[in-house]
């Protein structure tokens, strides 16, 4: 099972280009797809998703094209959106019933099944009978993973799904994507560098609608290893450390501003060396193309 994206190019009516000559090769498994605001993440999974066209460019899933063959990738496909709207007033269990039936579901004894087997698979099984607009955030987004699993599909696209979840529900849905990815693709878009350390084998960065970086995610990391340095200093001294190093991240701790630079030599100057992590990976790529001050 693999998803081939080709030179896929949109640029909205606005001038904005979206999407400039994305190409990603996606295999069975979690694939994270990582960027901040405004990347293209959303224009990218909606088109994989066939719910946008493109300007240019192709995408194949298994040999159907994506692009032309709409109707063949939908019943193939799970698909979480960022704004995911829900009826407020049915209950879980009816909710899914009803799209369970869209789907293809027909018999009704087969349907009861099939939503039960959800319900416990996202652990709503004793909410089922309550009202989806008294759902929690995390419940919310675990019901969304129940819609979106329940015509078996093939390629699952979940997009910005742990935004605004506590740590706690954070966690239960890390551990619902994560016995996901076992017989499917399943494409995670985020802006939260933990979402893919947690969960993903490989991984694509995308900034400005471009492709900066895609593999394994230890790979990136390995890459780092022995450039990164960390230094604490007095906010007012920024703009001069800005200036004389490839400062990749800031952050402020106790009133002071911590730096982390990538740099290949000892940059000495009362910098010390630091282990690479995923997020030094994420924000290396992100800053040749953005003020990492302002990311
Ligand atoms: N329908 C639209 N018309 C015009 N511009 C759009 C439209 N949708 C998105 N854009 C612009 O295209 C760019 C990419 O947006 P997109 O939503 O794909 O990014 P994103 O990575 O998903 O960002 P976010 O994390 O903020 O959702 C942004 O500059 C956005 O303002």
């Amino acid at each position: 099972m693999e998803l081939i994206i080709q030179n896929l190019s949109k640029t909205y009516p606005n001038g904005v280009t979206a999407l400039n000559d994305i190409s990603l090769h996606i295999k069975q498994g979690m694939f994270g797809l990582l960027g901040p605001n405004g990347a293209g993440k959303s224009t990218l999974m909606r088109t994989i998703a066939t719910l946008q066209d493109a300007d240019g460019g192709s995408i194949t899933l298994d040999g159907i094209d994506v692009l032309h063959e709409k109707q063949k990738v939908r019943e193939r496909l799970g698909y979480l959106p960022q704004d995911f709207g829900l009826y407020p007033r049915i209950s879980a269990e009816v909710m899914l019933d009803h799209i369970a039936q869209m789907k293809g579901v027909i018999h009704k004894s087969e349907r009861k099944e099939l939503v039960g087997t959800l319900l416990q698979k996202v652990n709503l099984f004793k909410d089922r009978k309550k009202a989806l607009g008294t759902f929690s955030g995390g419940m919310r987004q675990r019901f969304g993973i129940a819609q979106a699993l329940a015509g078996n599909p093939s390629l699952i696209i979940v997009d910005e799904p742990t935004a605004g979840l506590d740590p706690s529900e954070r966690n239960r849905f890390y551990n619902l994507l994560s016995e996901l990815g076992e017989n499917t693709i399943v494409i995670l878009s985020t802006h939260i560098v933990e979402d893919v350390s947690t969960l993903c084998s490989n991984m694509a960065i995308i900034c400005k609608g471009e492709v900066l970086m895609q593999g394994k995610p230890s790979d990136g990391i390995a890459e780092l290893q022995g450039q990164i340095f960390q230094k604490s200093i007095e906010k007012a001294a920024l703009s001069e450390y800005k200036g004389n190093y490839n400062l990749i991240a800031t952050q402020l701790k106790e009133g002071k501003l911590s730096l982390r630079i990538k740099s290949e030599s000892d940059p000495g100057n009362g910098f010390v060396p630091v282990p690479a992590n995923l997020e030094d990976v994420y924000f290396s790529y992100i800053s040749q193309k953005v003020d990492p001050i302002t990311l």
